[in-house]
C-alpha cells in the first residue's frame, strides 16, 4: 500500500525533521536524487556528456532543488540552460552552484534540448499556473531534443500546474514524463487529472517517515495488498459458508444488466449466486449455476444484495429496493437504485445497521449530492459518504473509495476502455460477491476496483472492448493476480 499526505502534514514533517539537520540538507538529499535520475534517463538515451538539459526554474525551494541538480549534471558534461522565471527571487545559493559548476542562464528555450526539468513551483503552489510560466509551458510539447524525438520532462516533487491537495488541473500544467517526488507522495500523484499528467512517479527517501504522523490523505492499494485480502475457499468450505450473494438488477427491458452483473458476481469468492428480477431466463440461459427468483422477497438466504443496474425507476423497483434495505444485511446500490434515492422518498429505509456501498458515476454524484464531485474528488466523495453514512465507490479514471470516516483509497488501475456501456454493471456483480463473502465494505470496493482495471487493461490487449470483455477478463486476471 502507498500513501499521499496533504501538504500541511508534509510541511509540518519537514519542519520537525529539519530542526534535526545541518541547514540545506533536506534539499541536498532531494537534489541528489533528482540528478541521479535525470543522469539515469540521458544514459538511456545518448549519455550525460553532451547533452543538452534545460531547467525550468521558479522562485522558491523547487527551483532550488532544480538547480542544484542541474549543477551535479552540468559538472557531468551536460550542457544545462536554466531558465530563471524570476531571476529577482531565486534561490541564490542554488544558482551560485550551479554557475560555478558551468551552468548558464538564457531568456528562451534552446533549438535542441534532451531533457526537460521543470522546477517552476512545487508544493508551495497556489492557484492556476501564473504567466509567464504558462507560456513557457504551453512550448513544451513543442521541443525536439536527439534524433528529432521530444525530450523527457522530468517534474520536480509535482508537475507545475496541479493543485497538490487535490489532483486536480486548473489551467496550464507541465505533462512530465517522470515526476521525482521526495519524502512522500502527494495527492496530485495519485487522483485526479494530475496523476495522469504525473507520470510514472518515483520516490526519493529524504527521512521524512521519521517525523510524517497521522493519517494519510489517500491511500493507494497494490496488487499484494488486494490478493492478501482476497478470500479463498479451503478444504472446509461449502458453497453456503463461502457466502451466497444476491443479485437484483436487471428486467424485461434491460436483462443485459442482470447478466452483466451475474457475472461480475460469479466471478467473486462467493460459493452461489441468487438472482431475483424479471430477467431471470436470460440470466439462467447464460448462467446455469445461478439460482433465481422473480422477486427479492423469494429469493432465500443470501449474505449480501447488489441492487439497481437497469432495475428501472418504477413501482416495481422501488418495492425490490426497500425489500433488501429491508434487510440486515450488505447492500451495494448502484445506477437505478441511486436514482431511486433522490428525492428522499427512501430516507427512512437507509436508516440500517448493515454495510452500505453506492457506486455513482459523476452523474449520479450530482444527482445525489446536487453537485458533481468537482476539483477534490477525494472531498467530495468523503463529504456524501459522511452524509449518507455509506462507502462511496465515486467511478472514473482512478476511481475513489471514501468511507464515512473520511478515509480514502484512490485505485491505481484501470483504463479509459472501461468507460463502455455495462462495465459499471460487471463491478457491482463483482463487489457484491466480495461483501457476501465478508470482506468489509470500504475493502470490498477497493478490491472490485482494482480488480475491475485490472480487467479492462488485459481486455483491451485483444483490439476495442465491450462490458462483457471486461467480464470475462476478470477470472484470468485473478488468476494471476491470487
Ligand atoms: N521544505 C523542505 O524541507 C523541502 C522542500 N523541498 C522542495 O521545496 C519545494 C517547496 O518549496 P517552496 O515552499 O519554496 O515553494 P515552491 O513550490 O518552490 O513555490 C513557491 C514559489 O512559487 C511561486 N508560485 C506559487 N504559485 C504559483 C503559480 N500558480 N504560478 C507561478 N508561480 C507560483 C510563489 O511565488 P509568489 O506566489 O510568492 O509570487 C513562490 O515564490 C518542494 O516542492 C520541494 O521541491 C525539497 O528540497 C525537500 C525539502
Ligand atoms: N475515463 C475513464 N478511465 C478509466 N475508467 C473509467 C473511465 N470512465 C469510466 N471508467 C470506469 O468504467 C466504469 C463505468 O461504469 P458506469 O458508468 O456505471 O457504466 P454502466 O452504467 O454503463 O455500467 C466504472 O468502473 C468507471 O470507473
Amino acid at each position: 500500500m502507498r500513501q499521499a499526505w496533504r501538504v500541511a502534514d508534509v510541511r509540518a514533517a519537514e519542519k520537525a525533521l529539519m530542526a534535526t539537520l545541518p541547514a540545506g540538507t533536506l534539499m541536498q538529499r532531494a537534489a541528489a536524487g533528482l540528478a541521479r535520475r535525470c543522469a539515469l534517463l540521458l544514459s538511456e538515451s545518448g549519455g550525460v556528456y553532451g547533452a543538452t538539459v534545460v531547467l525550468l526554474v521558479g522562485s522558491g525551494d523547487n527551483g532550488g532543488d532544480t538547480l542544484y541538480a542541474g549543477a551535479t549534471l552540468a559538472s557531468r558534461g551536460a550542457g544545462v540552460r536554466a531558465i530563471l522565471l524570476r531571476p529577482d527571487r531565486v534561490h541564490l545559493a542554488g544558482l551560485a552552484a550551479f554557475r560555478r559548476a558551468g551552468g548558464v542562464t538564457v531568456g528562451d528555450l534552446p533549438d535542441r534540448v534532451d531533457l526537460v526539468v521543470d522546477g517552476i513551483v512545487g508544493i508551495g503552489a497556489s492557484g492556476g499556473l501564473r504567466e509567464p510560466a504558462a507560456a513557457l509551458v504551453r512550448r513544451l510539447p513543442g521541443l525536439r531534443g536527439r534524433g528529432g524525438a521530444r525530450p523527457p520532462v522530468v517534474a520536480v516533487d509535482v508537475p507545475s500546474g496541479v493543485a497538490v491537495d487535490t489532483g486536480d488541473v486548473p489551467g496550464d500544467a507541465v505533462h512530465a514524463d517522470i515526476t521525482v517526488t521526495f519524502g512522500c507522495l502527494k495527492p496530485a500523484h495519485v487522483v485526479g487529472a494530475a496523476a495522469v499528467l504525473a507520470g510514472h512517479v518515483e520516490l526519493i527517501d529524504i527521512g521524512l517517515s521519521e517525523t510524517l504522523h497521522g493519517d494519510p490523505a489517500v491511500r493507494v492499494p497494490d496488487a499484494a495488498d488486494i490478493a492478501s485480502w482476497w478470500p479463498r475457499a479451503d478444504a472446509g468450505s461449502d458453497k453456503y459458508s463461502r457466502g451466497v450473494v444476491g443479485i437484483a438488477t436487471g428486467s424485461a427491458t434491460y436483462p443485459g444488466a442482470a447478466v452483466l452483473s451475474v457475472t461480475g458476481a460469479l466471478a467473486g469468492p462467493t460459493g452461489m449466486v441468487r438472482y431475483a428480477g424479471s430477467a431471470d431466463r436470460d440470466v439462467v440461459h447464460r448462467h446455469p449455476s445461478v439460482v433465481v427468483a422473480p422477486r427479492v422477497a423469494d429469493a432465500g438466504r443470501v449474505q449480501a444484495w447488489v441492487c439497481g443496474s437497469g432495475l428501472g425507476t418504477d413501482d416495481g423497483a422501488r418495492t425490490e429496493l426497500r425489500s433488501v434495505l429491508a434487510t440486515s444485511l450488505p447492500v451495494l446500490l448502484d445506477a437505478d437504485a441511486l436514482t431511486l434515492l433522490v428525492g428522499g422518498q427512501h430516507a427512512t429505509d437507509l436508516r440500517r445497521d448493515a454495510p452500505l456501498v453506492i457506486t455513482p458515476h459523476d452523474g449520479e454524484f450530482a444527482r445525489l449530492a446536487g453537485e458533481r464531485p468537482g476539483a477534490d474528488r477525494v472531498g467530495a466523495a468523503c463529504r456524501l459518504a459522511a452524509w449518507i453514512n455509506a462507502v462511496v465507490l465515486l467511478k472514473g479514471d482512478r476511481t475513489i473509495v471514501a468511507t464515512p470516516s473520511g478515509e480514502a483509497w484512490a485505485n491505481p488501475t484501470g483504463s479509459p476502455a472501461l468507460a463502455t456501456a455495462g462495465s459499471g454493471d460487471v463491478l457491482a456483480g463483482l463487489l457484491g460477491s466480495l461483501l457476501a463473502a465478508g470482506v468489509p465494505p470500504e475493502r470490498a470496493a477497493i478490491m472490485a476496483a482494482y480488480v475491475h482495471g485490472l480487467a479492462g487493461r488485459r481486455a483491451e490487449r485483444d483490439g476495442p472492448v465491450t462490458s462483457p470483455d471486461v467480464a470475462a477478463a476478470l477470472r484470468p486476471v485473478l488468476a494471476e493476480l491470487l
